[in-house]
């Protein structure tokens, strides 16, 4: 992948692999991919396809158990994984990449007011004074919609709405370039979730933020989004602009989970992918969803790369090495 005038993140080959009893569980295997400036790209995929581990890699916010921690990632013109750990969290971590966690609202402190939990970054890594650090969380909460008379509250006076933008501030507050979100609404109920992304839309357009959102679920992803990336076991199998990948998937595995999304006044059923992901300690040598595709041909026992059957696709599939070939 070439790198552009408005690439701020380009990922290639990140790879993480956690060592268990029963063997190495290559969580993200080789994953690439870039994020330009004031774009949201999600990150969609089933339970356990990895998603999470790849935000905890990019942060490096890394377990013990780790066999393997490898690839390049360069954040402007500095490769951020020759950074050693203390530069690391000075100089990127939380700075310029902030994560929401998942269920991070309900990991705010009980007994510290939200106020002082979002000017943590601000006091603890840059060593602003009090004064100063409060006036830059009042602005931001103002930015999230939380009203500044919340300052001095503790999270259980505020519902669950009000904790998730909480959050939400304390990952803007140091104004990083890149935000990323691992399920930021799953636990919220439908409206609830609605003004969330209505919030994210907003501070991307008025602040030029650029955000990974990692999701399970389709239909949030469509709200925010300007591409998709799609993993199934480790892997990106499908990276491609919103509008393609809701309305053209390219993978086999990107039409069937498309297929199988409910949809209002649809006549048949949605459709269901037969089978289960493959488990990620030794996975199936060749294309990892193989054994799920209705296409799948004799060469999907080699590994698959990753096609560009247009500037805007990736896929890592055989079925499109053809078009490639064609130039189509
Ligand atoms: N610290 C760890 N040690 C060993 N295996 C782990 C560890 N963390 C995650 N895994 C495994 O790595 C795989 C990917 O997990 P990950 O949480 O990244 O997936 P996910 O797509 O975010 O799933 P979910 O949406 O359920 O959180 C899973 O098989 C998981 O069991």
């Amino acid at each position: 992948m070439t790198q552009s005038a408005d690439t701020l993140l380009q990922v290639s080959d990140l790879t993480l692999h956690y060592r268990t009893r029963r063997g190495t569980a290559r969580a993200v295997d080789g994953v690439s991919f870039d994020l330009r400036r004031n774009e949201a790209l999600v990150v969609l995929g089933e339970s356990g396809s990895g998603k999470s581990s790849l935000a905890k890699a990019l942060m490096r916010l890394l377990p013990r158990n780790i066999e393997r921690f490898s690839g390049q990632v360069m954040l402007g013109d500095m490769d951020i994984m020759q950074l050693g750990d203390e530069a690391f969290r000075k100089q990127v971590q939380w700075n310029r990449m902030a994560l929401v966690m998942q269920a991070a609202m309900n990991a705010l402190n009980p007994v510290v007011r939200v106020g002082e939990q979002v000017a943590e970054p601000l006091r603890v890594h840059r060593g602003w004074s009090k004064d100063r650090a409060m006036e830059r969380v009042a602005e931001t909460f103002r930015k999230v919609g939380v009203s500044t008379d919340f300052l001095q509250r503790y999270p259980f006076e505020l519902s669950g709405g009000m904790r998730q933008r909480v959050v939400l501030a304390m990952a803007l507050v140091t104004e990083p370039d890149v935000v990323i979100l691992d399920e930021p609404t799953s636990a919220l109920d439908v409206l609830t979730q609605a003004s969330i992304m209505n919030v994210l839309k907003r501070i991307k357009r008025e602040e030029g933020t650029s955000f990974i959102l990692i999701t399970h679920d389709v239909a949030t992803s469509s709200e925010l989004a300007d591409r998709v990336a799609l993993m199934y076991a480790g892997q990106i199998v499908e990276i491609s602009d919103a509008r393609d990948f809701f309305h053209y998937p390219a993978h086999p595995y990107s039409q069937m989970l498309m297929d199988s999304v409910p949809r209002l006044h649809q006549a048949e059923a949605p459709g269901y992918i037969p089978g289960e992901p493959p488990d990620l300690i030794d996975p199936p040598t060749g294309c990892r969803f193989a054994d799920r595709c209705p296409s799948r041909f004799s060469k999907c026992s080699q590994d698959p790369p990753a096609f560009s059957p247009d500037e805007r696709r990736r896929v890592r599939c055989w079925l499109h090495e053809d078009e490639v070939a064609r130039g189509s």
